[in-house]
């Protein structure tokens, strides 16, 4: 598609988001604009952006597409400044940010002078933050949330999806509501629980200097996400406030049964509980990223040195198993790659499957 997507906020998102609309329209001119002019030079010289603009308003000016991709409470106040600005008449508005509700209470004003605004939140990320850490494939089969309201027609849904088609993600069609009390649940409060566990750690490292030294594996992988962006968190907890007390509440409810069943030494319950997370956890569809897993798809996990990719084909090959694509899709702190194997039928898979079992010890998953 050809036209000028203007992304406000060249940072992970905003910088993963023009990475993808440009590959796959290579015609669009991608003009960026960020508070921060060393992100503004690195965009540019990453070649993430085509141009800078002079500011938003003057970026907004010209753009057919515009991306907010800033903290949520930047982009409440970028919002607000924009109904004063010159749009073009066709313009299409988006944002990335975390939470919905706030956002879409605050575009309620451009909505009525006619701006096609549709909230957004592409459901993958990463606790990195900047522009260096932008990936054209960051979304590829990740939820991406669509949250239009009554005045948005679906034909103006259509137009963004397709704007937003490199991106390969699972879009989804919910209320900003719904959105912020899922997204409470599974994105919101973990974070609050992983920085929590840091500060823990952190009070216990003053009487003991072991502990960071020893916080190995486990603690590593639940608090990874407490590496994120702090100002992007503070403005996702302040926009979901109501949902979070909640949370809080049924949180501390939760400690207190489990404490409990320490306490009284309830060795059975405590087995149990541990099964049944367990049992929910193994359930959930996490290797895939996304809405629809692909179908005949193979997860391996794998340690992390040279030559173990050429390992496992090899065995597939011996066995003269054919595989349709190849990838490694995410890569935990150190110890493990996850490799994705794709192939023609489920009878392939289940052979590879078998196969990797017969050879190896590495875990293997479906999609
Ligand atoms: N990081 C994730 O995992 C993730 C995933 C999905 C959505 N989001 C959302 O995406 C948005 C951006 O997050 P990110 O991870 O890219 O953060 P980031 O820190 O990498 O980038 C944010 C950028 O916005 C710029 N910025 C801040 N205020 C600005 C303003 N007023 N005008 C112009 N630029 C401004 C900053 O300088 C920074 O470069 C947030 O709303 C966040 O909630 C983040
Ligand atoms: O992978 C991570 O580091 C993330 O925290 C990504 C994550 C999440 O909670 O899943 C963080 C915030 C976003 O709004 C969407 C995705």
């Amino acid at each position: 598609m050809k036209g000028t997507v203007f992304v406000v906020g060249l940072g992970l998102i905003g910088g993963s988001m023009a990475l993808a609309i440009k590959k796959e329209h290579p015609e669009a001119t991608i003009v960026g604009f960020d508070i921060n002019e060393d992100e503004i030079r690195m965009a540019r010289t990453l070649a993430v952006i085509d141009e800078a603009a002079a500011s938003v308003e003057e970026g907004m000016s010209r753009a057919d597409v515009i991306i907010l991709a800033t903290p949520v409470m930047q982009t409440e106040k970028i919002l607000t400044d924009m109904l004063t600005y010159r749009l073009r008449p066709s313009v299409l508005v988006t944002d990335v940010g975390s939470t919905k509700q706030r956002i879409i209470e605050q575009a309620k004003a451009l909505l009525d002078q006619g701006v096609m605004f549709i909230g957004g939140h592409p459901m993958a990320g990463s606790h990195k933050s900047g522009v260096v850490a932008a990936k054209a494939h960051l979304f590829e089969n990740a939820f991406y949330i669509l949250t239009p309201t009554e005045a948005v027609p679906m034909s103006e849904v259509e137009r963004l999806k397709q704007w937003l088609k490199g991106t390969k993600a699972n879009f989804v069609i919910l209320s900003p509501n719904d959105h912020d009390r899922i997204t409470g649940v599974i994105s919101h409060f973990p974070h609050i629980i992983a920085a929590s566990l840091v500060h823990q750690a952190q009070q216990y490292e003053s009487e003991d200097e072991l502990v960071s030294r020893l916080a190995a594996g486990g603690f590593r992988d639940i608090t990874r996400i407490a590496s994120s962006n702090p100002e992007m968190w503070r403005d996702i907890l302040i926009h979901n406030k109501t949902e979070l007390l909640s949370l809080f509440d049924r949180w501390l409810a939760e400690m207190h049964r489990i404490r409990s069943l320490v306490e009284k030494e309830k060795s059975e319950e405590i087995y149990r509980y541990f099964l049944e997370a367990k049992q929910f956890r193994d359930g959930l569809p996490v290797r895939t990223k996304g809405a629809i897993p692909s179908f005949y798809d193979l997860y391996v996990d794998v340690p992390d040195y040279p030559g173990v990719i050429s390992e496992i084909t090899g065995y597939l090959a011996q066995e003269k198993i054919s595989i349709t694509n190849i990838r490694i899709i995410e890569t935990r702190e150190e110890i493990y790659g996850v490799l994705r194997l794709s192939f023609q039928s489920e009878m392939d898979r289940e052979k590879a499957k078998q196969c990797i079992r017969a050879h190896t010890n590495y875990e293997t998953y479906e999609g």
